[in-house]
């Protein structure tokens, strides 16, 4: 098994497989602040006490709010957003996706950055909402993380692709509401097969691992890279 990370550089430019990109900076505030605001919302009616009158006003107001936003999409399907992380380094990722989307509520504030020892780190804070066990984090949404971590990890070394195996290994219960820390990196390649590994911890202990099977998408020009 070798390690043969294209630089940055040649990173597909998913324009050439036909799919439309925004750059993160293009999006408005006002949209970017309302799906942190939604997210907040989702919280708040997962644990809320309020009493029948205000949840009635509630439903009433968001059912207003929906109908203010509900027409046409603003972006397609498939449409890919471009970041722009430390250092110059170039991401794309599906504006809605359910792990990373910064336009889907349902997602998580999470931002994946190089990291000094190499591989990508994020740091993300789960609240009631990703709750499985009492207290907990949904062990779904740990292999989710971490399938979100080990994709983007063969991405940020120029070979996106899609995962075809996933092992999780869940260590230690992982705790809702506290800072946990997300690390991955690329530990080899085979022909287009891209292997991965990722960690979630908490307190410095690893709570969750994984390791992926990510295999190449075929990009132009090449045959069996
Ligand atoms: C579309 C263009 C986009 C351009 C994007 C540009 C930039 C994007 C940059 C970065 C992206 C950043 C972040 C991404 C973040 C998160 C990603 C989330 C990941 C997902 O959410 S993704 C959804 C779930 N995922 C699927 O929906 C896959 C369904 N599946 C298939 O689509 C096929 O199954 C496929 C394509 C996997 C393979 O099919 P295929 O026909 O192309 O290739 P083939 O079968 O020949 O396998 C080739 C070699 O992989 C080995 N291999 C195959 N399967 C294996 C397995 N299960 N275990 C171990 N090894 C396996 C073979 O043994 C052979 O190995 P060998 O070379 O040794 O013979």
């Amino acid at each position: 098994m070798t390690v043969d990370a294209k630089p940055v550089a040649e990173l597909p430019d998913p324009r050439d497989y036909g799919l439309a990109v925004v750059g993160e900076e293009e999006l408005p505030a006002e949209l970017t602040s309302l799906v942190a605001e939604v997210r907040s919302l989702v919280d708040a009616v997962a644990h809320t006490r309020a009493g029948d009158e205000e949840l009635s006003a509630a439903r009433a107001s968001v059912a207003e709010a929906a109908a203010r936003l509900r027409g046409g999409p603003r972006h397609e399907i498939g449409t890919m957003v471009r970041h722009i992380r430390d250092g110059g380094r170039v991401e794309y990722g599906t504006l809605t996706n359910l792990v990373a989307g910064p336009t889907n509520a349902a997602a998580p504030p999470l931002r994946l950055d190089t990291a000094p020892e190499g591989g990508l780190r994020a740091q993300v804070r789960l609240n009631g909402t990703y709750q499985g066990p009492p207290g907990l984090v949904h062990g779904g949404w740990l292999a989710a993380l971490l399938d979100q971590a080990l994709g983007a990890a063969a991405g940020a070394e120029g070979m996106p692709g899609l995962t075809a195996h996933l092992d999780v290994d869940y260590r230690r219960p992982t705790p809702l509401n506290t800072p946990l820390e997300i690390t991955s990196r690329v530990t080899g390649t085979e022909r287009r097969k891209v292997f991965v590994a990722a960690e979630i911890r908490h307190g410095g202990e690893v709570t969750a691992e994984g390791t992926a099977v990510m295999v190449r998408i075929d990009l132009p020009g090449e045959e069996g890279a």
